[in-house]
Parts: C-alpha cells; structure tokens; sequence
C-alpha cells in the first residue's frame, strides 16, 4: 500500500464505514494501547467502556456493602437471570432453559453424560473432527468412561457437516450429534434445524455448541428443535477471559435430565443442606457450585448492547464484513498463495473467515508485533475474527495489507 494515497480498499473501507449503522457502537469499546487493528474478537471481546463503572461499583457496592448478603439479593439466582437473558437476547430461547456456570467444557462434559443419560440403550454418539478440541477431547473422555462408541464424520471441505454427511452414521443406536454451530477453524455455519431433523428422524438427540455463533448471528434454538447447547460469553458476548459458559436444555427434557456432578447449588434446597442429593427443578439442576458472579458481570453490558443494535443488523454487517474480507483477501492476496477456507455463500458462514497460507505462522507473529492482531490456527491458517459490533471495515483493509505486506518482502 502506498504511503502517501490512500488505496482504493482504504477509500471503500471508508465509505462503508461512514454508511454503517452500527458504527457508533465502535466508540463504546475500550481501544488504546499498541492496537492498530483487533481481528480476534471471536477468541476474546474486546470490554465495553462501561463495564469498568459497572465493576467498580459492584465492588464498591453489591459486594462491599451487601456483602454475604447479596446471595439473598439476587446472586443466588443470577445464573438462571442471566440464562434467561441470554435465551432472550441470541439463543431465540423461552425462559427457564438456559442456565450460566461453569466453563464451556464442564457443561459440555455435563450435557454429553445427560443426553446419553437420555437415550438409555444407546451407545453411540457423532462427533466431527472439525469440531474444536475440548468437545472431541471429552466426547474421548466420555467414552471410555462410559462405553460409548464415537461415530466420526469429516466434514466436506467446501459444504462443512451437512446432513448427507449424517446420513450415513445415524442409526438406532445414535444417542447424540455433537457438533458445532459455527466451525472454529473454517467459519462453516451448518444447517441446524435440518440436522436436528436427520437426529429426530432416528431418535437421537442434538447438542449444538453455539460458542462462534452466539451474539454474531440469530439463533433460534426453540423453533429448531435442538435438544442441548451450550457456548461461551468471551468472544462475542464480551464477558472477558475466563466468563462462565450458558447450557441450554430444552423444555421437553427439563424434567428428566440428568448431570454427573452434584453439587450442592444444583440441589432443590441448597441452604436446608440435608442429607442426599435431590436435584434442583429446572434448568437449575445443571449447577454444581458457587457460581461465578464476579465474572457474569460484564457480559451484562454486552447483552444489553445486543439487544439495543438487534442480532439481525449486527448479522447484516458481519456478512458485509465477511464478505469484504473475502473479496479483498481475493484481490490481493490469491496472487501469493493464499487461498480461503470460508464458505463464500454469506448463508452458510459464522462471523470469521479463515484464510491458508505455508507461512501463516510467521507472518500471525509479525502481525502481532505491529499490533496487528488475528489468530493463527493450525496447520497452516490466519483467523480474521470480525466481530461486529467492534470491527470496522478499516480494520479489515489494515489486517489484509499487512499481510500484503509480509507477503511482499524480500525473504
Ligand atoms: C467451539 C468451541 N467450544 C469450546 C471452546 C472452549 O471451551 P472453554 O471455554 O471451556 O475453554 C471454544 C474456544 O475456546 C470453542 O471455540
Ligand atoms: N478460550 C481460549 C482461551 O482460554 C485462551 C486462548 C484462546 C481461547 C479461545 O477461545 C480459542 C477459540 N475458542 C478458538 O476458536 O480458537
């Protein structure tokens, strides 16, 4: 890019800029530090401003003057609140179904033991190895704890999990489809209520793990069908590193489900502390201990910013800001070998795009140094994370140049 005239990605970046609804949100984030562009918002959200006021005060206020007190006040039951609201907000969840706790992988661990706990007889459960880690390490895990047997598919390299890709592992003994919404290396977005029917259609249970799509693009979890899902609140529901995950278990299994770790804030009277367990009625039961109220407070903040621009606008400029991405990745960048991992058709991918290159490694580092910052994810890709209530398209134009750039220099 030259250095004295503005390139024609910068003046296109520009306009979109000035002609997108959503850019004064851009001003409610914290920004500073060595930071030219943040493209990893679907690993960690940037803070809201005004969650620093709303910790200040809690520590000021709710714990330092109500102290113990404020279990009574409202702690006790904030994870089902807060559940709710998350339901609400992106889940497309009537309340009583979505609980906060725990981390994504301890819920996941949870509902994988519920829903083969659900299926009694059964014993095989589907999982993708495109799937991220924790969920395929557990899916392990739980396997040789219980007996299960993994039925492996690989998603299509251009169409992710589709449910001709099911078709042929799903069967009688199919007790659970553990896949994920939106995939954590390639952006795919698969087709969730026609995979839930593939499931149905065998009397297996679904388990979405919504952590890539939740708060980027609408979810509608009740009209679908799904049975259990479960995500995260640090990427783009903004509740910092380490915010507890939501579970959501759907009406229809409240009253039977089970979950492997019984705690005492699971429990039906946690405060009477008698003898033997008695699960919670409701989504409650998914709860084991303390929850962690500290951390549940910013993704307060973000909620309520969701819900003021409307998951629709803000799935509207993820696909703009995808789809720029991908044309000016296109444009620039096919010429030195980089080719794009994410789905071209804006309807069947999440809010990142994913780009691969033999020397994605090095150059994510030299980024990095720059203040430049997107993830590398093996073997050999540079994660673009557009999340789209913080990312401009400026932003785009100044992570793909550098990347330009790194590609142009002499070796
Ligand atoms: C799809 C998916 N599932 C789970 C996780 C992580 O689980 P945890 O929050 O327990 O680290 C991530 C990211 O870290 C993810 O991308
Ligand atoms: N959860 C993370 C963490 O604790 C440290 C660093 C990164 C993460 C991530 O969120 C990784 C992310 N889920 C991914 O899709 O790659």
């Amino acid at each position: 890019m030259g250095t004295t005239s503005r390139s024609t990605a910068q003046n296109q970046a520009a306009d979109l800029d000035a002609a997108d609804s959503l850019r004064p949100h851009l001003d409610r984030f914290v920004t500073g530090g060595d930071v030219q562009a943040y493209l990893d918002g679907n690993s960690l959200g940037r803070p809201l401003r005004v969650t620093a006021e709303r910790m200040r005060a809690f520590v000021d206020e709710a714990w330092g003057t109500r102290l113990i007190r404020g279990w009574d006040e409202g702690w006790f039951d904030l994870p089902l609140r807060l559940g709710d609201r998350i339901g609400a907000v992106t889940l497309g969840a009537a309340a009583g179904q979505t609980v906060v706790a725990d981390s994504t992988t301890v819920l996941l661990y949870k509902l994988i033991r519920a829903a083969l706990a659900l299926r009694p007889g059964r014993t095989e459960i589907v999982v993708d190895r495109g799937n991220f880690p924790t969920d395929r390490y557990l899916a392990e895990g739980i396997a040789a704890e219980t007996g299960a047997t993994l039925r492996w598919i690989d998603p299509d390299h251009d169409a992710g999990v589709t449910v001709d890709l099911l078709a042929p592992v799903l069967g009688d003994q199919t007790a659970l489809v553990l896949l994920s919404h939106v995939a954590y290396r390639s952006g795919h977005l698969l087709d969730a209520a026609a995979i839930t029917d593939a499931a149905h259609a065998h009397g297996a249970l679904v388990l979405l793990d919504v952590c890539h799509s939740a708060g980027a693009l609408p979810i509608h979890l009740d009209k679908w069908g799904v049975d259990l899902a479960v995500g995260c609140t640090y990427k783009y529901l903004n509740g910092g590193p380490g915010s507890p995950a939501f579970a959501y278990v759907a009406h229809r299994h409240l009253a039977d489900i089970t979950q492997p770790i019984w705690g005492w804030m699971g429990a039906a009277a946690s405060f009477e502390m008698g003898q033997g367990y008695v699960a919670a009625q409701g989504v409650r039961r998914l709860l084991s201990g303390t929850p962690p109220v500290v951390a549940m407070q910013p993704m307060i903040d973000m909620l309520d910013l969701i819900d003021e621009a409307g998951v629709d606008a803000i799935r509207e400029k993820s696909t703009a800001l995808t789809g720029f991405a991908i044309a000016l990745v296109d444009e620039r960048l096919t010429d030195h070998g980089v080719t794009v991992a994410t789905p071209r058709d804006p309807d069947r991918r999440g809010g990142h795009v994913t780009i691969d290159h033999p020397e994605s490694q090095h150059i994510t580092a030299r980024l990095w140094e720059q203040g430049i910052i997107p993830d590398f994810r093996r073997p050999s890709g540079i994660r673009l994370g557009l999340s789209p209530l913080s990312t401009s398209f400026t932003d785009v134009v100044t992570g793909v140049e550098a990347i330009v750039a790194e590609l142009e220099k002499p070796a």
